[in-house]
């Protein structure tokens, strides 16, 4: 990532929107914002896959859900904040699982670059689905869109809910509303 380009950029909004750069609360913002942006965009170089990578065997093909994953991304049309919880299940095949943090770990690198919701939602079932090799998996994200609550449209509270769901879970009504049923609880 080029920290001073990013700087140098900022420094020109700043003075675009007719703020003083030199002031002493601004001096520091465009590495502040530089330094922000390596932590908030760094997954544009990372492969959220490599945390897909390590799977073991367990004796059973029972459903594995993680819930109430909170996560924090930014939409790539405002570059604003959109935030909430994740909730991904899958179910194993011959059973292979996988660490309950790399879950977790999936969510957190796909959701670490300029996104959509909808592209996080699927990007991290496509992944489970390609290396855990499960029966099947359901990804739903739960978030708050700051380009809708603090601007444009101005809805705060709106909560936007997005599923992929594949494999057995597409195939089997029951299956899908036993995760739906888990994410309730
Ligand atoms: N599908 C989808 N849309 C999003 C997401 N985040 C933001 N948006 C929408 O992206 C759209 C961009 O619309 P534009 O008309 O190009 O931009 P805009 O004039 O700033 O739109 P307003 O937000 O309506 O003021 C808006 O409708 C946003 O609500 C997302 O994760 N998924
Ligand atoms: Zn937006």
């Amino acid at each position: 990532m080029d920290l001073e380009k990013i700087e140098t950029a900022v420094q020109m909004i700043l003075e675009a929107i007719g703020e003083d750069p030199n002031r002493s609360g601004l001096q520091d913002t465009p590495k502040r914002v530089a330094r922000m942006y390596a932590e908030i965009f760094s997954g544009v170089e990372k492969d959220p896959a490599d945390h897909a990578k390590v799977v073991f065997h367990e004796d059973t093909d029972e459903i594995v859900l993680v819930k109430d994953i909170p996560f924090y991304s930014t939409c790539e049309h405002h570059l604003v904040p959109f935030f909430g919880v994740g909730h991904i299940a899958y179910m194993p095949k011959d059973g292979q699982v996988i660490g309950l943090s790399k879950l977790a770990r999936i969510l957190d690198e796909v959701s670490k670059k300029p996104q959509i919701q909808e592209r996080i939602t699927t990007t991290v079932a496509d992944i489970l689905m390609e290396h855990l090799e499960p029966q099947g998996v359901m990804v739903v994200l739960e978030a708050e869109h700051m380009c809708m609550t603090m601007r444009g449209v101005k809805k705060p509270g709106s909560k936007t809910v997005t599923s992929a769901v594949r494999g057995a879970f597409k195939q089997s009504f029951k299956s899908r509303s036993e995760v739906l049923e888990l994410i309730k609880l």
